[in-house]
């Protein structure tokens, strides 16, 4: 588990006064988990935005297998190997399952939704695509539309879809969110499952207790910096970590653990 896949080195990012993201460093290992973790507005989602091509960062390097990546855009970053959840759902609800699969599948070969129309309904893209359904489990589901779905089903929906880009690292933006303890138990199993395939997985997780059961690593930020860095256990013990989370009234559990 030596090889780096990501390097982030004193990346930033300013919204007109506000240092979203100011000078933060890490990286991951091949097949590594890694937890970002901090209060809300601590700029997570904003390194997400930076690392996935969304953003241009203001400031540092993005170095994706040692290439400088600042200021690729999305559809490169993905073709490049970074798969993406959102916090919030974007299925194509209209859709199947099995369909909206194949729409990632088509953006994997053709780089765009527009043309990867192409790609839909031949023999190859719907065995892919229930390959796929039935590593996250949703085999069964393939053939109903999206909009059914409950929130479990659409969160291991959108891990499909970044799966279908046949990602070598993945983010996660609060993919525990709103599930119930068994989903949260099926979603664990799954990423554990990615990763063993050789992905490596950051994610941002406001659960403190997914989080350090799931991470070999966390990085924490706060107010755009990084605070800490450790194992698990280290974090969970770090007093500024504490100060961070019960200061906001946040996940006091972190606490809880020591
Ligand atoms: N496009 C933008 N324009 C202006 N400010 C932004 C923009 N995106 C994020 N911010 C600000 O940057 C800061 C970091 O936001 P970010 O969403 O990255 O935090 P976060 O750690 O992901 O928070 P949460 O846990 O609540 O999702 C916040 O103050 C936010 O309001």
């Amino acid at each position: 588990m030596s090889e780096v896949i990501l390097e982030v080195k004193n990346l930033s990012i300013n919204f007109g006064g506000l240092k979203a993201v100011d000078d933060v460093s890490f990286e991951i290992k091949r097949g590594e988990i890694l937890g970002l973790l901090g209060p809300n507005g601590a700029g997570k989602t904003t390194c997400f935005n930076m690392i996935s091509g969304v953003y241009k960062p203001t400031g540092g390097e993005i170095l994706l297998n040692g290439m400088r990546t600042n200021g690729f855009p999305p559809y490169k970053m993905a073709m490049l190997g970074v798969g993406r959840t959102f916090q919030v759902v974007k299925p194509f609800s209209e859709l199947s399952v099995l369909d909206n699969v194949i729409v990632a599948l088509g953006m994997m070969k053709y780089g765009s939704f527009r043309l990867s129309w192409r790609f839909w309904n031949t023999a190859e893209s719907r065995l892919r695509a229930m390959e796929i359904l039935r590593r996250v489990g949703l085999a069964d589901k393939a053939e109903l539309k999206a909009a059914l779905l409950p929130l479990g089903n659409l969160r291991k929906l959108e891990i499909a879809r970044a799966l279908a880009l046949e990602p070598k690292l993945l983010l996660l933006d609060e993919c525990f969110s709103g599930l119930r303890y068994e989903e949260i138990k099926a979603t664990e199993e799954l990423i554990m499952r990615i990763r063993e395939d050789g992905v490596s997985v950051l994610f941002i997780e406001h659960n403190m207790r997914v989080a350090m059961g799931l991470s070999d690593r966390i990085v924490v930020l706060d107010h755009g910096r990084k605070l800490a860095e450790g194992l698990p256990a280290e974090i969970s013990a770090n007093p500024a970590v504490i100060e961070a989370y019960l200061g906001k009234g946040d996940c006091a559990d972190v606490a809880e653990r020591q």
